[in-house]
């Protein structure tokens, strides 16, 4: 039996720092590239094998390979103890320890068997890839193979910001949940998450189960990482391109507090099940997910600039400076909260004219291709509000940086986004995130995609071809726009998607990234 699960990585275009406050919403987009965990029963494994030494109930070992990375595996075995298992990595030479795929496996194994308690445990193969642009590739002119080896150990890659270690939890946990769960909930139960739009994927698991794999992602990654931000990322995997408000950390109760030791498996199902722990859907702790879509017929470019900032460092002081300057820092928040929902308001009236009159909106989007969007005026769309809302929130998010002395947009980077949205057919451009010189989107009309658009087509006529002209180009800093494969298409079901059900010999290079697990 083969579980394939994947998870999106993120983007957050607007609600930086705003979104660790649940008073207030980030509006996430959750990009094509992708997490795809493969879980498989080992070849000729038998089922769970009782253990000898009296003391241990069951054991079975799991073998988890990530084949894109020199160091790339890490071997566990599971044990159940009076009724608790309990996993241990089991330390190879040369082999390095990973809290995020142990903390996964652990979790996940406590969860299951309670709620599935007659569930069959046995030894399990694993094999974890992303899509090449979650890692910052070699700047050669050739694509490179799906899920193409980095040639590096995981701790020296070089990450480009999409989020690998929410996408990479969120679909290990998933996948293993499935698969140790399967045929627990029957056929009428099970509707698409997502619903794909067509028989490549398999359909989702229902909403009480895709909410307790959200929660379980959730633990797991902030237990993980040692630190809890607003979780926007794995929302995103799980959930797709989203508004997002937070949920409150007493819906983890105390669990993280306990740190890694592993957590009875009664206790992990009181907290983290829905159904019994109305702290998830109490309104005074909840979080919530609502619509956020990038409008039909633009395109959002992701660039990875070299430099790189420090996140926990720049929250650490703009938090300083709200809390210093509260009324000051109020106002500017609730300005910036005001501009995003700009942006987001724009972007759903953009997407309700295109559905009002498909013809002509695609019409109007191809003749504003060509000019710039300072000559936007008479414009029957309301593409200048859009472009407004942006510049708005970066001057507000200037302001918030001038004044806590955190480079969220600093100069070098205002001068790139200026000079990209001066090109024609660019809405705007932006940090992600929290800024800093990680990383750039841009947002362009695009008169060609459509969700049958591939990336061997033409592109030299298109808004964005001139973006990464220009990107490639740029003598400043040292940026790279991220694959075609990693842009993101308004209005298409790959730029809005969370969890997935895969088919294996339906992703690209999925079978041959398992064959080279296979050697490792
Ligand atoms: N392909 C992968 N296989 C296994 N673990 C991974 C993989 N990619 C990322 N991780 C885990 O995520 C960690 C990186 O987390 P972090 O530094 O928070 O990066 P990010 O900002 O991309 O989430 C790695 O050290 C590793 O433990
Ligand atoms: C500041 C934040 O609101 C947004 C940070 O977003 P990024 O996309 O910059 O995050 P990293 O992937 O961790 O670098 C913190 C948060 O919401 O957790």
């Amino acid at each position: 039996m083969t579980t394939v699960a994947s998870c999106p990585g993120k983007v957050l275009l607007a609600g930086g720092y705003l979104v660790l406050d649940r008073q207030y919403r980030g509006f996430v987009v959750s990009t094509p590239s992708r997490f795809y965990t493969v879980v498989r029963n080992a070849a000729n494994s038998t089922n769970a094998t009782p253990s000898t030494s009296g003391e241990v109930d069951e054991s079975f070992p799991i073998k988890v390979v990530s084949p894109q990375f020199d160091d790339g595996r890490w071997d566990f075995v599971a044990k159940r103890e009076g009724g608790q298992w309990r996993v241990d990595p089991v330390v190879r030479e040369g082999s390095s320890s990973n809290p995020f795929v142990h903390l996964s496996v652990q979790a996940t194994l406590q969860l299951a068997s309670a709620l599935q308690p007659d569930a069959t445990f046995a030894p399990l193969d694993i094999t974890i890839v992303g899509s090449n642009d979650f890692y910052t590739q070699s700047r050669e002119d050739t694509a490179p193979r799906p899920f193409a080896p980095l040639n590096c150990t995981i701790r020296n890659v070089h990450k480009t910001g999409l989020g690998s270690s929410a996408a990479m939890v969120t679909s290990l946990t998933s996948s293993l949940f499935l698969h140790w769960t399967a045929g627990a909930s029957s056929a009428d139960t099970e509707t698409a998450l997502s619903e794909a739009p067509t028989s490549s994927r398999l359909p989702g698991p229902d909403a009480a189960t895709t909410q307790l794999l959200h929660n379980l992602a959730q633990y797991v990654h902030s237990l993980a990482q040692g630190k809890i931000g607003s979780g926007f990322d794995v929302s995103a995997a799980v959930y797709g391109s989203q508004t997002y408000r937070r949920f409150a950390v007493e819906c983890l109760s105390d669990l993280l507090d306990r740190g890694s030791s592993p957590v009875l498996a009664d206790e992990l199902v009181k907290v983290l099940a829905p159904g019994q722990n109305a702290a998830w859907s109490d309104e005074a702790t909840s979080g919530s997910v609502t619509p956020f879509a990038l409008p039909p017929h633009t395109l959002l470019l992701l660039a990875d600039v070299d430099a790189g900032s420090n996140t926990p460092s720049m929250v650490g002081k703009v938090m300083q400076w709200k809390k210093a300057q509260p009324a000051d820092a109020d106002r500017v928040w609730n300005e910036v909260a005001r501009a995003n929902e700009g942006v987001r308001d724009a972007c759903a009236a953009l997407t309700a004219a295109a559905r009002k009159d498909e013809k002509a909106y695609v019409d109007e989007i191809c003749r504003l291709a060509s000019i710039s969007a300072s000559e936007w005026s008479s414009s029957i769309l309301p593409v200048r509000a859009a472009m407004e809302s942006i510049l708005r929130t970066r001057a507000l998010m200037r302001e918030m940086g001038e004044a806590s002395d955190v480079p969220i947009e600093p100069r070098e980077q205002t001068r790139l986004l200026d000079a990209c949205s001066a090109l024609p057919g660019v809405v705007g451009a932006g940090v992600p995130g929290a800024g800093g010189y990680d990383a750039v989107w841009v947002l362009c009309l695009d008169p060609a995609s459509s969700p049958s658009t591939h990336a061997s087509e033409d592109n030299s006529a298109r808004p964005v071809a001139a973006v990464e002209a220009l990107l490639r180009s740029y003598k400043e800093m040292s940026v790279g726009p991220l694959s075609q494969s990693a842009w993101v298409r308004g209005g298409t079901f790959e730029g809005e998607a969370g969890l997935l059900r895969e088919r294996l010999e339906e992703v690209p290079g999925l079978v041959q990234a398992i064959e080279r697990a296979g050697r490792y």
